[in-house]
């Protein structure tokens, strides 16, 4: 099927067309709604006008640091509510993968984090113990001889390692992981395979980035468990009984979440240019990525376009 060229988001009619295409739109968040923590223009105003219009919006983040209450809370600190049942992280998908796929024993098999709370915090609701993580022992600079998790030997109830994004990553986390990676009976699941995140003003290395360090010193291939997996969409789908002809994926990355739309069948695809994209990218025809239906400077041009 050839893919029809991307229509720009710059008018009233086109922003009018775009709205009444989908009931449903699925929101990347980073690059999309906020960078860090500065919200992009008109998101509010663009939010509040789908919910006069009654079109239902659901969050979907390859961001793992946050679990989707500590989503809610950055949400509510800007202004917007929303319910913990609009929010599906890949800290969530990487829990609900351990649980549902790997089918490890709560309570029994342990995890090994190598990445933020968020990862804890889903896995720990669904019964999880894990570990590493956020441990302020991985902080201290790495020392064979004296790090805790050396000297006491691995944790033999550890079943799998879930790598993602880290601020505080650092080679004390990457040995350690490292040393239960070694382990063939240890499964390896990657967050997201994003490889770079985008912050006001920076483009930073993302969790694909950090994972594909744990890959190359393992020698192994994580699952990722985050867009453009499909089994992130199911999730969202069948949780929400979509109808996908009506759905529209709105995101800044072409090979995480354009792909992940396009490939998931959704009606449409909007790329908003305030992430990773440029306008060039939006329009080349790659291999590598599908081209979105529609394209924007930024999401509020919807909602600006229509003022
Ligand atoms: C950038 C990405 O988050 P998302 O854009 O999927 O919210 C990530 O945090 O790696
Ligand atoms: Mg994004």
């Amino acid at each position: 099927m050839t893919e029809s060229y991307p229509v720009k988001i710059s008018n009233k009619s086109t922003a009018q067309e775009f709205l009444d295409s989908f009931d449903n739109f699925l929101f990347d968040c980073d690059g999309v709604l906020w960078l860090g923590k500065h919200l992009l223009p008109y998101v509010k105003e663009t939010l509040s006008l789908l919910e006069k219009l009654g079109k239902q919006a659901i969050f979907v983040t390859n961001n793992s640091t946050k679990s989707r209450a500590a989503y809610c809370k950055k949400f509510a600190s800007f202004g917007i509510d929303v319910t913990q049942d609009q929010i599906f992280s890949s800290s969530y998908s990487s829990a609900v993968y351990v649980r549902d796929f790997l089918k490890l024993k709560p309570g029994v098999d342990k995890v090994w984090i190598c990445g933020e709370a968020g990862i804890a915090e889903e896995l720990a609701l669904m019964g999880y113990d894990s570990i590493g993580g956020t441990d302020p022992r991985l902080d201290e600079p790495f020392d064979a001889e004296r790090s805790p998790f050396l000297i006491n030997g691995l944790d033999p109830a550890v079943r799998c390692v879930v790598a993602g994004l880290d601020s505080k990553i650092n080679y004390h986390r990457l040995a350690i992981t490292l040393q239960y990676l070694q382990k063939p009976e240890v499964h390896f699941v990657g967050t997201n395979v994003d490889s770079t995140y985008p912050q006001k003003g920076y483009i930073f290395p993302g969790a694909g980035s950090v994972i594909n360090s744990l890959a190359c010193a393992s020698g192994r291939e994580p699952i990722y468990c985050g867009k453009p997996n499909q089994n992130m969409l199911n999730t969202i789908v069948s949780s929400k009984n979509l109808q996908l002809s009506k759905s529209c994926m709105v995101g800044d990355r072409l090979n995480t979440d354009i792909r992940f739309g396009v490939e998931g069948g959704l009606g449409g695809t909007l790329l908003v240019l305030t992430g990773i994209e440029t306008e060039d990218r939006a329009l080349e025809e790659n291999a590598e990525h599908p081209r979105p239906k529609y394209y924007a400077e930024k999401l509020g041009d919807v909602y600006e376009n229509l003022q």
